[in-house]
């Protein structure tokens, strides 16, 4: 696992971190990569909200570069930002094909729609059927993405992807788990002609090396996450390196750790933006903690952090004992850091 990199300011006191963590549970309205709750911590910065929401089964090692992400965002200025509007994405969970209609009424005037794909437990054929239905619901200008999350082998993504490529696919994200299984399928599919091009997701945020993609020419662009990367700057870094098009996305975040992805897609340069970014995603969840959700308005959010809404905090706070299980999340992962500083 990569190192964490840690804020270019000391880290705050562990009691200030403990005073500014309110621990939220929030209902999502399908589920989405098996969950039907989203766990988060917000901390009260001092610059604002910064949000630090691993998924619950993440070591802490993996955990605590998403803690440097939050101590980046609450303690110090991010990157200024050289847009003010953000395009997104619509994002469609491995629903049934009937659902798609509802779930896109969700995301009003999104241009692209980002089709989760290889689910478990279900069919090619329900893939077909579900991204049909989208092309179906957008209409042929429309931007179709799929992601795998890595669930298929390189022949299954071979087969998926030439019989999905006449839907007409702006890119097919983390097809296949391994960078080298990435890389073959890529030539594999341009010696085939399928026009289809690959994005790596979890090989850029869960590896020990981020830019092994780009390196081993694994993929046509990268989707970068900035909790997963330990922040804003270490992610503007990562991309900086790979000198690959990027898209940036969340984690099924709240508006807080949306706005954090908002600060870094609006901060990357010219150019560098390969298209609509999987920030729409509180759409997904039936509740916020912000008096301004993130949700998006005719397919666009603005660059802004969110005003928290006391309110919701109370509403969707976690129980005693899951919050104390992320309190001692925090400690491990602080000790972490420091440990590294
Ligand atoms: O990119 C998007 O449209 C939304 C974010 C998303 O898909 C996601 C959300 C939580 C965990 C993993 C992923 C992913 O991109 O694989
Ligand atoms: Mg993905």
């Amino acid at each position: 696992m990569a190192t964490a990199q840690l804020p270019e300011s000391p880290l705050p006191p562990l009691a200030e971190l403990h005073d500014a963590a309110r621990v939220v549970s929030i209902p999502t309205r399908t589920r989405f990569r098996g969950i039907s709750t989203r766990e988060a911590v917000i901390f009260v910065g001092p610059l604002g909200a910064a949000e630090f929401s691993p998924f619950v089964e993440y070591a802490d090692d993996e955990s605590s570069r998403w803690l440097a992400a939050a101590l980046e965002y609450g303690w110090a200025e991010p990157a200024p930002p050289l847009r003010s509007a953000i395009d997104v994405n619509a994002t469609v969970p491995a629903v049934p094909a009937k659902q798609v209609p509802a779930v896109l009424a969700r995301f009003p005037g999104c241009r692209t729609a980002k089709v989760k794909v290889a689910e478990r437990g279900q069919e090619l054929a329900d893939d077909i059927a579900r991204v049909r239905a989208v092309r179906e619901a957008m209409g042929a200008d429309a931007f179709v993405r799929v992601d795998a999350n890595g669930g298929w082998s390189v022949d299954a993504a071979a087969e998926a992807l030439t019989t999905l490529a006449p839907f007409g696919l702006d890119y097919a994200e983390q097809p296949c788990a391994t960078v080298a299984e990435l890389a073959e399928l890529r030539s594999r599919l341009t010696r085939a002609g399928v026009p289809v091009r690959i994005a790596a997701d979890e090989s850029v945020r869960k590896a020990e090396d981020p830019l092994a993609v780009a390196r081993s020419g694994a993929a046509d662009l990268i989707v970068v996450k900035a909790q997963p990367l330990g922040g804003i700057a270490p992610a503007l870094a990562i991309i900086e390196e790979a000198q690959l098009p990027v898209i940036v996305s969340s984690a099924l975040d709240t508006s807080v750790g949306i706005s954090m992805g908002l600060h870094l897609a609006a901060a990357l340069p010219a150019g560098m933006l390969a298209g609509a970014c999987g920030l729409g995603t509180v759409a997904l969840l039936a509740g916020d903690v912000a008096q301004d959700p993130m949700i998006p308005v005719k397919g666009v959010l603005s660059v802004r952090r969110p005003t928290l809404d006391e309110g919701a905090l109370e509403r969707f706070r976690a129980t005693p004992d899951r919050e104390r299980w992320w309190l001692e999340r925090i400690e491990r992962c602080y000790a972490a850091l420091a440990a590294r500083a």
